[in-house]
């Protein structure tokens, strides 16, 4: 049964890679069978080529492990693009086979192209109010409608990629906005990139919308948030105008549509914007969209909205790891002509972790207050600008707190994690904590120690290296880890 062994073999990658990578590369795959030869589809070039390099290797092994019957050949192909991704999750694998086939590709989805007349206005979204036609009020809907339309032309003309620090959270995504400037419509349409907030995907969309802008000026960019998509198209069918805004979308070069978990449950909006987007797919046109999560985790967003955004490629923007941290404040500081200590920006990169725009933030705070006092930055100058905001932290983050949220999270005591009990499942919460504290605090090795029952600091330093290597390696850890982490820091 191959499609039960790519289905085990897609389980097994998915316990092996980070999420990131699984998601990006692994996810999008399609896989059919002539019972010799297991092909593998990619959506575009770019993932054909990653698997091809990186993946193809162990793919092929796993699939000879896998593979009772013997072994079988793994072809990597460009497949059919408007397919269903197969949708895997390490909690509700959806079945992939479709016997009658040998073909482990869900069908298309059969709501291809419904008229758009006949639908149902969403209650989230007022009813529009038809306004009888006459000439002067037609002048005036033209005139609305236009002015409406036109603000969306604006892009933050400093979000370039010149600006943009890359670091490993973010390196593929940005990898990927740069292909999409270079070659704009053709193989990753659209762009998908999704994070927490304040990691820079409204940056990236806009590097690519002030790159292609460069490379041809009169190109018509349009960027917007989702919810101005909804509030035009409103205004649209309360004027009567709404094939003046279907117009206007579809004869745009590229559409960059911004937090589209907006989207959700405002089912008016979804329909207009399928058709948007067929359009627009059809034409060649670029489209960037960013959204807070994974487009199959957006409740009250249509499936086949779902799935279509996963035709092109879906990047994951990650939140900043320490380096790239004081490499973003080095490099703000930098434009904002500000001298600032490489001590400093470690600093404050080692106490504001939740996402840039809060460093960013953090760092305007600085230098505001070292202009109004006319004092050099240094550690003491940061203190006292972010008082409140460290002390918060410091309150929140505190020894204490980690050992009392990690054994909770572990369903274990606090005192086990002080104990000299060495099983597995006191010792390893024990390691996480650690590494935690190390993290989130400033407590040096040696008091990091003393808080778990007066062990030495090459204790903690072995707990640190051990969670660090099982974080690349066990995504049962790395999962603990992450949400851990999350609910220590928001
Ligand atoms: N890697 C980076 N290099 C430089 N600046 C960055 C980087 N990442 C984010 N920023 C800056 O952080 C701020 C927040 O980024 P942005 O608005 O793009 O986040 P976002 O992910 O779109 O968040 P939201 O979902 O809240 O809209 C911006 O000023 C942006 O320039």
């Amino acid at each position: 049964m191959p499609g039960v062994v790519w289905q085990q073999c897609i389980d097994r990658l998915q316990d092996e890679l980070p999420s990131q990578q699984f998601n990006t590369w692994i996810r999008p795959l399609q896989a059919s069978t002539d019972g010799q030869c297991l092909t593998l589809f990619a959506p575009n070039r770019f993932i054909k080529d990653f698997v091809s390099d990186k993946f193809a290797g162990r793919i092929a092994e796993l699939v000879s492990e896998l593979e009772p019957s013997g072994p079988l050949d793994v072809v990597l192909e460009i497949g059919a693009t408007r397919q269903v991704a197969p949708t895997v999750t390490a909690s509700a694998p959806v079945p992939v086979a479709a016997p009658a086939q040998n073909t482990f590709t869900p069908p298309p989805s059969s709501d291809m192209a419904p008229g758009v007349s006949g639908f149902a206005v969403s209650r989230q979204e007022p009813a529009a109010a038809p306004v009888p036609r006459d000439a002067p009020r037609e002048n005036l809907r033209q005139a609305e409608i236009a002015g409406s339309l036109q603000h969306q032309n604006g892009l933050v003309e400093n979000y370039t990629f010149d600006n943009f620090v890359e670091g490993k959270s973010n390196q593929l995504a940005l990898a990927a906005a740069r292909q999409v400037a270079e070659n704009p419509g053709d193989s990753y349409n659209p762009l998908f990139l999704y994070g927490g907030v304040g990691l820079g995907k409204t940056h990236l969309m806009h590097a690519v919308g002030n790159a292609l802008r460069q490379q041809k000026p009169d190109a018509k960019i349009v960027y917007l948030h989702s919810e101005r998509f909804v509030a035009d198209m409103v205004k649209a069918l309360q004027l009567n105008a709404i094939s003046d805004f279907k117009r206007y979308y579809r004869t745009v070069d590229a559409l960059l549509i911004d937090d589209i978990q907006f989207f959700a449950k405002k089912d008016r909006s979804q329909e207009e914007f399928f058709h948007t987007f067929n359009a627009l797919l059809e034409g060649g046109q670029q489209m960037i969209l960013t959204c807070d999560r994974y487009p199959k985790e957006i409740d009250g967003l249509e499936e086949r909205l779902k799935s279509r955004f996963g035709w092109g490629l879906t990047v994951a923007v990650e939140p900043p790891e320490l380096e790239t941290r004081v490499a973003i404040l080095m490099k703000k500081a930098t434009q904002a002509r500000v001298d600032l200590p490489p001590d400093s920006a470690f600093f404050i990169a080692q106490r504001i972790r939740s996402n840039v725009r809060e460093l960013e933030g953090a760092l305007k705070r600085v230098i505001a207050n070292a202009h109004f006092t006319g004092r050099d930055i240094d550690i003491d100058l940061i203190k006292d600008s972010l008082k409140d905001l460290l002390a918060l932290q410091d309150k929140q983050v505190s020894l204490d707190n980690i050992q009392r949220t990690v054994a909770e999270y572990y369903k274990i005591k606090v005192a086990d994690l002080m104990s000299r009990r060495r099983s597995r499942s006191v010792a390893r919460p024990r390691q996480v904590a650690m590494a935690l504290a190390k993290e989130l605090t400033n407590h040096s090795l040696p008091e990091i120690g003393d808080s778990f029952g007066g062990r030495d600091h090459t204790t903690v330093l072995h707990a640190c290296r051990k969670i660090k290597e099982l974080r690349e390696t066990n995504s049962d850890i790395r999962e603990d880890y992450k949400n851990l982490l999350r609910s220590l820091t928001t």
